[in-house]
């Protein structure tokens, strides 16, 4: 049996030996809450293509969404065999919860209502937080041994927090929520701002909620540039803007969104789960961090039992809290807002 690094470089000498016959892994099974909405539409075949959990991971797709939108779900279903996706293995449509959530392995809960122009996350409280007492129930009952949780549902952390008080069983180290987008729209304004490509930007973060309190922070972030790896502060050379207008703009994104939309952001929602399910499994690149809701250790004065946006690394499917780079102590009021210092 020849091991990965013999069989990568084979590759990369003779592609051609193992085009024809990838080394696959056994499928897993995912579960996609909400998948007839605007997210679901958009996040199911990404999953189906690899881009979250791999070119060579297989999956079988779990589709839940409440029996109103059965019909609507059963189209998704139609479209995912007329996709004739290879690494698709298996769909299950169901307004069953017992059933969507049966022995998988992944589950990205993106079901809920999202918020119209006018309204804050927190508004949706008391319609999302009732879909999550539930779900959390399933959950604990009915899936694999250390699934991996992803909620996007807004109010993201708050859901996050239902869903680990009513599944005392599941660890909380397994439940995280969505920074992610968050994260990426700071790349993508640091990016703009400089003229440089996004891919070339790294080690922002996000603290805190993903709301309006949020705290998106550049103090760390680097740029690739022609003379090397430079720090933001230095490229961008404006701190009013980095403290200022960059902040704000990404605060304010979900909702500029929606002005223009007249719904919510749903590609980008659905593209950065992928991103944070990726690199919360795959491992994050050498000397680079990202923002993932997670529940709170302590860390940075962040209050306990809380699930707050964090820097994270992660590898071999575990999670960590970036420590010993940014020098400061989190306040935070029961607002979920962050005070630094
Ligand atoms: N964390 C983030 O970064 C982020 C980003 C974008 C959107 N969101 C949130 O994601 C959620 C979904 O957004 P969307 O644009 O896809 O909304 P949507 O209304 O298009 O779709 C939501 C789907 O969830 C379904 N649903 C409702 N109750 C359910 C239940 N009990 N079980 C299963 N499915 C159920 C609905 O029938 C609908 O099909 C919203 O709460 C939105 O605010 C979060
Ligand atoms: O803004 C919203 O309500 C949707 C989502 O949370 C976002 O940030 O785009």
């Amino acid at each position: 049996m020849l091991s990965n690094s013999v069989l990568q470089r084979l590759a990369s000498w003779c592609p051609w030996l193992l085009r024809d016959e990838p080394k696959l892994k056994q499928p897993v099974k995912v579960l996609v809450t909400g998948a007839a909405g605007q997210i679901g539409y958009a996040i199911v075949p990404m999953i189906a293509r690899g881009l979250m959990l791999g070119l060579d991971q297989p999956v079988v797709l779990h589709m839940l969404d409440i029996p109103r939108m059965a019909d609507a779900l059963n189209g998704v279903r139609m479209e995912l065999v007329d996709a004739a996706l290879p690494l698709l293995r298996g769909v299950v449509s169901t307004t069953d919860e017992a059933e969507a959530f049966q022995g998988v392995n992944f589950a990205v809960l993106i079901g809920g209502w999202p918020r119209k122009e006018g309204m804050e996350r927190k508004d949706l409280i008391a319609k999302n937080v009732a879909i999550y007492k539930s779900q959390a129930a399933a959950l604990q009952q009915h899936a694999a041994p250390n699934c991996k949780v992803l909620v996007v549902a807004n109010p993201a952390n708050t859901n996050a927090l239902v869903l680990k008080e009513f599944a005392p069983a599941v660890p909380a180290r397994n439940i995280t929520c969505l920074t992610r987008l968050d994260h990426n729209r700071a790349l993508g304004q640091i990016a703009e701002k400089l003229g440089v490509h996004v891919g070339d930007v790294r080690n922002a973060v996000v603290w805190g909620n993903h709301s309006s309190t949020q705290f998106p922070d550049a103090s760390h972030a680097t740029a690739r540039t022609e003379h090397g790896e430079r720090p933001v502060r230095e490229l961008v050379a404006d701190d009013k803007w980095l403290s200022e207008e960059f902040v704000v703009t990404v605060q304010q994104r979900g909702a500029a969104v929606m002005k223009a939309r007249k719904q919510s952001s749903s590609l980008s929602a659905a593209s950065a789960a992928c991103d944070h399910m990726r690199d919360w499994i795959l491992g994050t690149p050498k000397g680079t961090w990202v923002s993932m809701g997670v529940y709170s250790d302590g860390s940075y004065g962040v209050p306990d039992g809380i699930f707050y946006s964090f820097p994270v690394t992660c590898e071999k499917g575990e999670w960590s809290i970036v420590q010993g780079e940014f020098l400061l102590f989190c306040q935070v009021d029961s607002n979920g807002s962050t005070t630094f210092s």
